[in-house]
């Protein structure tokens, strides 16, 4: 790409930054958003800038917990779960100043490249004052890894089936853009660019595939979940992430019952009727009710013709053979 071609956004970047910048692969996605590849990813111009300035200023500590997924995969629930799960011993669900009565979890657990280092590589991260940092992304892998460097950050990770992430993705796409939830737009555009890989942050095969061989790789720090094994059995699975967290519930907490209240708390049905969830909105601006809808696994089967559904599952299929996932 010519210089002079550089989104405005990212013009004031620097020589070196400019120079990466028009050497790297371009696309649009459904929407003709221009989409840059970067690190086997493709990201738009204010995701890339972001992920550039993470990379470039971003210092580990030694107990940071980063929440990383594909979008629509699971990642609020996740990030109310953790939360809930550090702050237990601190306070009760009965408590009015609960954070999660007080903000949405994208507010408490912010996004590295979405909102902390969207304008910077030096954001002022004092402000965080536990010395238990919670962080969250939807970057792929290795360019997370990369700025991590050797920091023993944990991992968690949440995939969750391709087919319910897309129909996700383009409910959430119609409800921010404030436009009708029309199959015209996931029928034609949509689908495609999802299935080329061609939309920011995929592909989403790449994504989960790369996250699931790291847990493998390096199980102490990196946890992979399963949207629908949370849902399926959420107790084991909220005690796999208390273990990995390092705060195992005690079998007091086990017996009175703190497993159920951590649960129940953020269900998709407590957490969407919380007032703060009905009518708050995020810093970068979507509304925070966007973030909860059906929760159903294989909720796709009712928007995806049998057709679409094979093509998905062909991809799947071929990109997953050998790895041992499924969903
Ligand atoms: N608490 C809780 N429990 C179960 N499921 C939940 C919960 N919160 C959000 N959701 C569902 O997760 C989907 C949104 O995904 P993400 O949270 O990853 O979205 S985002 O990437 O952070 O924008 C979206 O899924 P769909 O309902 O299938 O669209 C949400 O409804």
């Amino acid at each position: 790409m010519d210089e002079t071609e550089i989104p405005k956004k990212l013009q004031n970047e620097d020589e070196e930054t400019i120079s990466l910048i028009s050497s790297l692969p371009l696309d649009v996605d459904f929407d003709g958003t221009k989409l840059f590849k970067y690190q086997g990813y493709w990201y738009n111009d204010k995701t890339l800038q972001g992920v550039l300035h993470f990379q470039r200023g971003f210092e580990p500590k030694d107990m940071d917990i980063i929440i990383a997924s594909f979008p629509k995969s699971g990642t609020t629930w996740l990030k109310a779960l953790t939360v809930d799960l550090l702050e237990r011993s601190k306070q009760k669900h009965s408590s009015d100043d609960h954070p999660l009565l007080l903000d949405n979890p994208h507010g408490l657990v912010p996004f590295l490249e979405l909102r902390l280092f969207t304008e910077t590589s030096k954001p002022d991260l004092t402000t965080i004052s536990s010395s238990l940092r919670l962080f969250s992304t939807h970057m792929g892998f290795q360019t997370l890894r990369e700025a991590l460097k050797n920091s023993p950050c944990k991992i968690v990770y949440v995939g969750r089936n391709m087919k319910d992430v897309l129909v996700s993705f383009w409910y959430t796409n119609c409800a921010q853009l404030k436009i009708e939830v029309e199959r015209s737009i996931l029928d034609s555009i949509m689908f495609e660019s999802f299935c080329r890989g061609v939309i920011n942050y995929g592909s989403s095969w790449e994504h989960v595939l790369n996250y699931w061989r790291a847990s493998l790789e390096d199980s102490k720090y990196v946890l992979f979940l399963k949207y629908e094994e949370l849902k399926k059995e959420p107790r084991d699975q909220l005690n796999i992430l208390a273990e990995f967290l390092g705060c195992p519930f005690t079998v007091e907490e086990e017996e009175s019952g703190s497993v159920e209240e951590i649960l129940d708390l953020c269900s998709l049905g407590n957490l969407k009727n919380l007032e703060i969830n009905k009518t708050g909105k995020t810093l970068k601006g979507p509304e925070h009710k966007n973030f909860f809808r059906e929760g159903e696994v294989g909720d796709s089967k009712n928007y995806l013709t049998p057709e679409m559904e094979k093509i998905i599952d062909m991809i799947i299929e071929e990109k997953f053979r050998g790895s041992d996932l499924k969903f």
